[in-house]
């Protein structure tokens, strides 16, 4: 099929050029879903994706980030090397250097690299220190710009929990100790004017006690383990697309405040990636996008208004909580939105749900064939259920007719399972007061207007009627 897409960003730059630069100049991006006192605003203010890369000297931590890097090749990325905050040895500790653990978490000024950190994630311009291994020194610093990536690597970085609590993701790379020792032995020996007696000395006396105690152990905080650092090239891809996801679904969340992707987890994406293989079974198929959308209805159902109420706890004690909001009414658009009518209906006892049939004819002849709405609607808050957001022709048709039987275009919530940025661009400029709650932003649609990579025809998928 001969399919052109065009990137996420290359869309955004197309249609809102003027949202986008502004955006850059505020120079604020991010990993993290805005606060809740910033959500509804236009001034969103983000930080940037920080990765941790931690794991055993000469484990091959530097080589794994300058492929991400390289991989990463259009996006703004930094690499933080946790060795350029080494403490300067004093005279005394330089007479006596063969006595000095370089392993131990003191080795390191941590809270030097915790004031770098927070000024890159406010978007301002950093001075690292460059350490000298030769001299033990740092002497001069390298400028260091805000970026959209982080890359922050380094033997002890994830002892510390107040470095643990800036990574949006953090990756151990796991390479065996021998391999390790004779990188290590090579590096000090060639690049270090070392000896190799000294070096296995250093090995013995501190590096493997050193790895045993502190690194090792921070094993259990990582995301992803490496096995092979930069050998493992598919665990790097996996790695990489990861973060161009992230980083897609953040540029359109940067430009419109009413759209929500859920976080993502390695439990998502592995959902999203059995249901848009074509080889998955009708059963599988069926099984993960029920568990997805579970999660966005729930994720959807976090945005409509609650009362604060209190109850007494068997214990005799207040608890201070909320009660949900009643006038509710699911509106699915037929036939894929039906699948996501259970999910609703399990969260939401006795929910209302009204349906609108659209007639596709090519891409703009949408046309309304059918709809059955509850008579007091206007009163209520709709969740809209389609699983796909594409050209948004469909979707406007349906929110316009919502609209035209009183219901608030505030009152109103989108759920799907994905999104084409171009049916976003259409929905959240037309309707800036609804909300779009979605699990993942796709790269775009198609010469025939199919989303990609997307996952087929949704509803013959989910219903079975795609059988020959
Ligand atoms: N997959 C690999 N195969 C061979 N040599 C490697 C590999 N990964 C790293 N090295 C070499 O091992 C040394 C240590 O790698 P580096 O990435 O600097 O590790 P770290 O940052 O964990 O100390 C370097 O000299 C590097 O060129
Ligand atoms: N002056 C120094 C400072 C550090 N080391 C050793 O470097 C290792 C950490 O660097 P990686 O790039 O390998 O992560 C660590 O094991 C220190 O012992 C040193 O030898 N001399
Ligand atoms: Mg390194």
């Amino acid at each position: 099929m001969g399919s052109t897409s065009k990137s996420v960003v290359d869309m955004i730059e197309a249609s809102s050029k003027v949202h986008y630069s502004g955006f850059h100049m505020n120079g604020h991006i991010s990993g993290v879903e805005p606060s809740a006192a910033l959500q509804g605003t236009t001034d969103i203010q983000r930080q940037p994706f920080v990765i941790g890369v931690a794991g055993g000297a000469a484990s091959g931590k530097t080589s794994v980030c300058d492929m991400i890097i390289q991989q990463l090749h259009d996006q703004r990325v930094v690499l933080v090397n946790q060795d350029s905050f080494y403490h300067s040895l004093t005279e005394d500790e330089l007479a006596r250097v063969h006595e000095y653990n370089f392993d131990h978490p003191d080795a390191f000024d941590t809270d030097h690299l915790l004031s770098c950190m927070e000024k890159l994630r406010q978007g301002q311009a950093v001075d690292i220190p460059k350490y000298d291994f030769k001299t033990y020194k740092s002497s001069v610093s390298r400028r260091v710009n805000p970026s959209d990536v982080i890359l922050l690597e380094g033997i002890l970085l994830f002892h510390d929990p107040r470095v643990r609590g800036l990574m949006n993701m953090k990756i151990f790379v796991d390479t065996d100790a021998d391999v390790r020792l004779a990188r290590r032995i090579k590096r000090d020996t060639s690049q270090n004017d070392r000896d190799i007696g000294t070096v296995l000395d250093q090995y013995s006396k501190f590096v493997k006690p050193a790895f045993d105690d502190f690194i090792l152990p921070t094993k259990k905080y990582a995301d992803i383990i490496i096995p092979r650092g930069g050998d493992n090239h598919v665990a790097i891809d996996l790695i990489v697309q990861h973060i161009c996801t992230k980083l897609g679904q953040h540029d359109l969340c940067k430009i419109y405040p009413n759209l929500y992707v859920i976080q993502s987890t390695f439990q998502i994406r592995g959902m999203h990636t059995l249901i848009r293989d074509s080889q998955t079974t009708k059963h599988d198929f069926v099984f993960y996008s029920d568990r997805l959308i579970r999660l966005v209805v729930e994720h959807g159902l976090g945005h409509l208004p609650f009362t604060e109420m209190q109850v007494i706890t068997p214990t005799g004690s207040v608890y201070s909580g909320v009660d949900f909001c009643k006038r509710l009414c699911g509106v699915s658009v037929i036939r894929s939105g039906e699948s996501m009518e259970n999910a609703l209906r399990a969260c939401c006892k006795g929910i209302k749900i009204g349906k609108i049939l659209i007639h596709r004819e090519g891409d703009n002849g949408q046309q309304l064939v059918y709809e059955k709405l509850p008579n007091d609607i206007s009163e209520r808050h709709v969740l809209l259920l389609d699983p796909i957001l594409g050209t948004g022709n469909s979707a406007v048709q349906a929110i316009k007719l919502l609209i035209s039987k009183g219901v608030p275009e505030g009152n109103i919530i989108f759920l799907n399972l994905i999104s084409a940025p171009q049916g976003v661009h259409v929905v959240c400029k037309k309707f800036p007061r609804l909300k779009i709650v979605t699990s993942e932003i796709e790269h775009g649609l198609n010469e025939e207007f199919r989303v990609i990579p997307g996952m087929g025809e949704f509803g013959d998928r989910y219903f079975g009627t795609d059988d020959d």
